[in-house]
């Protein structure tokens, strides 16, 4: 079957949907919220909600929300003011979206998140309570990144892959990526020779070029979206690209846009927040011999194949596993502190046990604890 003929089966049987629109999706040519374009999503959100769908909403817009009332003309390049944007807007938008969901007897929640709410494992628990909770409640969660404090360091920047990792966070069973463009095109849309995308099989044989400009008012461009849809496809979520435009056909399972089939296994969400939302605090730097065990066998990391430590961690903080070259090959939870490492490293089990008794936790890293880095087989 063509993918044209197919129905999307992985929208319209997803029971929970996650889905993201971008800034560009919701403003008009001045910048301005465009409401009949906020109309028209909600409208389809909530048709999602009454065929039984949990809908959970990331929405960009705030900074773009809040230029025309502060009478910005272009958006604001210093930190400061972008975050006095967002502040000015995302309470707009908020209301926006409260009114137009009220028509439908639907209620919101407004949801602002940070890396840190995703990178540690305590904030992670506690947003999660919070959307497990929204759902029994009914309420139709509205996410978007907390501006008013995110700073450089710490910023997802672009909605995109806060989508994805929203999507895991909630156990979604499909990610809807809406922006300003129609498909996924093998070149910037502008270019003559860029060609549609309808499927994506596997992302990693896709070769594309995401160098082109996005629009004005977005962040990210295609790039960040690709980056979103690894995230997802690789931990069993398919991803709808599509025109927000096109919302209620994307989401009525209408071939449109491109479809990103899921590639890997659904992953716990421990091992989904190591791969993806943690920050590490430090590296254990490994032999030959142990990066091919971690690798090729998907064995746990021992003291003997460890040659470095470097870092300041403790027990249960997630770590870097890299070769003796440099590369990132893994990330895992390690059981040790930094400051007892130098003492086992690079020696046996059986010398270990005679040093600290028959009991010590033999692994470093246990093979369930640890994410082997995604490699790309070509460049997009
Ligand atoms: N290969 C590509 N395929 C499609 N769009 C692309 C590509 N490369 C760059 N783009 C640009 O990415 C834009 C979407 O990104 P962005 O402006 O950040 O949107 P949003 O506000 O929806 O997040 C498109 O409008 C398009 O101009
Ligand atoms: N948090 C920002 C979103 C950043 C942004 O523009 O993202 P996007 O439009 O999704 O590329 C805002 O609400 O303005």
């Amino acid at each position: 079957m063509t993918e044209a003929a197919r129905l999307r089966t992985e929208i319209t049987s997803a029971h929970r949907l996650v889905v993201k629109v971008g800034s560009s999706s919701l403003t008009d040519a001045s910048g301005r919220l465009d409401p009949t374009r906020l109309e028209r999503l909600v409208d389809a959100l909530a048709a999602a909600r009454s065929r039984g769908q949990d809908v959970v909403l990331v929405s960009s817009g705030a900074m773009a929300s809040g230029m025309l009332p502060l009478g910005l003309r272009h958006r604001p390049r210093d930190l400061a003011s972008k975050q006095a944007a967002a502040s000015v807007g995302q309470s707009l938008l908020v209301g926006q979206y409260g009114r137009l969901f009220a028509k439908h007897g639907l209620v919101v929640g407004q949801v602002l998140l940070t890396v840190e709410d995703v990178a540690r494992q305590d904030h992670y628990r506690n947003a999660l309570r919070t959307f497990t909770r929204l759902s029994e409640l009914g309420v139709v969660p509205i996410v978007n990144e907390n501006d008013t404090v995110a700073t450089h360091e710490i910023r997802f920047g672009d909605n995109d892959r806060l989508a994805a990792l929203v999507a895991h966070l909630v156990g979604a069973d499909a990610l809807v990526l809406l922006s300003d463009v129609d498909a996924l095109y093998t070149a910037h849309p502008s270019s003559p020779d860029a060609e549609r995308i309808g499927l994506v099989a596997d992302l990693d044989e896709l070769a594309v070029d995401t160098n082109g400009k996005g629009s004005e008012v977005g962040t990210g461009g295609m790039e960040t979206k690709l980056q979103a849809a690894r995230i997802a496809t690789a931990s069993g979520i398919p991803v709808v690209l599509a025109s927000a435009d096109a919302v209620a056909e994307a989401l009525t399972g209408e071939p449109v846009g491109t479809l990103f089939l899921a590639t890997g296994k659904r992953r716990s969400r421990k091992l989904l927040w190591l791969a993806y939302a943690s920050v590490t605090k430090g590296e254990l730097v490994l032999d030959a011999g142990a990066v091919r065990a971690v690798i090729d066998r998907k064995a746990s990391l021992l003291p003997a194949g460890i040659v470095a430590v470097t870092g300041q961690f403790q027990a249960g903080d997630p770590v870097r596993l890299v070769s003796e070259a440099g590369q990132v090959i893994a990330r895992g939870l390690v059981n040790y502190d930094s400051d007892e490492l130098p003492a086992m490293i690079g020696r046996s089990t059986k010398e270990l046990a005679e040093t600290l008794g028959a009991h010590f936790d033999r692994e470093v890293v246990h093979r369930d604890d640890l994410v082997l880095k995604q490699r790309k087989k070509k460049a997009s």
